[in-house]
């Protein structure tokens, strides 16, 4: 077995990421892909416990981790930094000026979710915290008005529903509750969807009955799933009936026919499901999906759902997928509007926090893109035109040597 890293971007040994192919004896590939390290030690146990599913040869791989720090290393040293491209900046989208929707995927994909051109009329701004050792490519966009982002987010879903159904003939797409989902209503005056090749899932639910008010699944039929022609059994809802523990567990079995039947796609090295869109909204606390700040199941590395069992914000009894599992996405979609969300969205984009604070700043997909649709009243405490300063952004004054 061999591994091999094709290019590579670090300058912390915690924080690496190879494009790494392994082979068999043959030289035949067993497994590819674009990988981020960001906690050596914890990829390690992934990895062996991956590879040991697949061919039983974990103690190669184990030990095979460290050549790929070094040829990380060693490949940065010779080769400086890696090639990515970037959005073309354009300030016009923040400064209130109605402009022409630009949440394009066509602008921004190329294979493997990475941005490789800057072409196109993309106004959507590298976020902050895109530190120059960091893998995940994470954009932000921001619009006058609740209707524009709906607007916009509708053409980016039905957009990448084709361009899915076009490489790999099905859309997998996980929708979260909440306000969000009222942004997508207008899905179904879109003509142009193919719904028959629609498989829809829930990245968190509430466990209760599926015709009750709370029910998230509720909510999306309501707003426009019975309302276009997806087959009954690709939607893909919880089965209530159990405590939070069972319904995950059966969650997480569902997910897995549907990989075995070759629908959702796994992300080839990290073994969870690939889905082709996460959505996600935010609680005004920080909660994403249902893994709320500081809450155990931030920490889940290996399952792909959880259940939460004591929910801060009711019902209390939920499931979430976890944080690797909506990282092995190809595309993750915050969506977020109102004055309600400004101080928590100023606190996701300008403050670093301590791990587990604000689990939104935990999304960064390996192999994916981020983006966040962002209206002008959830961004009202942003200062996102001097976020491309180093002298203006953080914004504090660093006090005079001499006086200290
Ligand atoms: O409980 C939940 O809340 C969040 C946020 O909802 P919002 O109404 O404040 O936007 C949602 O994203 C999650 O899916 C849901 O279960």
């Amino acid at each position: 077995m061999s591994i091999l890293t094709k290019s590579a971007s670090s300058s912390a040994f915690v924080r690496q990421a190879a494009q790494i192919k392994i082979t068999n004896v043959n030289d035949e590939p067993i497994m590819q892909g674009a990988k981020r390290l960001p906690f050596c030690y914890q990829r390690k146990i992934n990895w062996t416990h991956n590879v040991k599913q697949f061919h039983r040869c974990s103690i190669q791989a184990f030990s095979a981790v460290g050549i790929v720090h070094n040829q990380a290393h060693t490949e940065l040293n010779s080769q400086g930094s890696r090639k990515r491209g970037r959005p073309k900046k354009d300030n016009s989208s923040h400064g209130g000026k109605s402009h022409e929707l630009s949440a394009s995927i066509e602008n921004l994909d190329s294979e493997n979710g990475k941005q490789e051109s800057a072409q196109g009329s993309s106004t959507f701004q590298r976020h902050l915290f895109q530190y120059r050792d960091d893998t995940a490519n994470v954009f932000y966009e921001q619009f006058d008005s609740e209707s524009e982002v709906s607007e916009a987010l509708v053409k980016f879903v039905s957009e990448l529903s084709k361009k899915s159904i076009d490489s790999h003939g099905w859309f997998t797409i996980a929708l979260p509750g909440g306000s969000l989902v009222k942004l997508l209503k207008a899905l179904v005056d879109d003509p142009s969807i193919d719904w028959m090749k629609w498989h829809v899932f829930w990245v968190d639910e509430r466990v209760v009955p599926l015709n009750d008010n709370d029910s998230n699944f509720k909510l999306a039929m309501g707003m426009f799933l019975s309302r276009v022609k997806i087959p009954k059994n690709q939607v893909h809802h919880i089965k209530y009936g159990n405590d939070a523990k069972i319904v995950a567990k059966k969650y997480d079995q569902l997910m897995r026919g549907l990989v075995r039947r070759k629908i959702l796609r796994l992300d080839s090295f990290n073994l969870f499901p690939q889905f082709d869109m996460i959505l996600l909204g935010i609680g005004p606390d920080g909660h994403i999906a249902s893994l709320f700040p500081n809450s155990l199941q931030l920490a889940e590395e290996r399952e792909w759902v959880v259940a939460v069992l004591h929910s801060p914000k009711p019902p209390s009894e939920r499931i979430s997928m976890t944080l690797p599992c909506i990282n092995a996405a190809s595309h993750v979609c915050f969506a977020v509007v109102g004055s309600g969300k400004a101080e928590v969205i100023q606190r996701i984009m300008e403050k670093p926090a301590l791990p587990g604070a604000l689990p939104a700043q935990m999304v960064r997909p390996s192999n994916g893109v981020v983006y966040w649709f962002v209206d002008k009243a959830a961004a009202e405490n942003l200062s996102v035109d001097a976020w491309g300063d180093p002298k203006k952004f953080p914004a504090m004054k660093y006090q005079d040597e001499k006086s200290r």
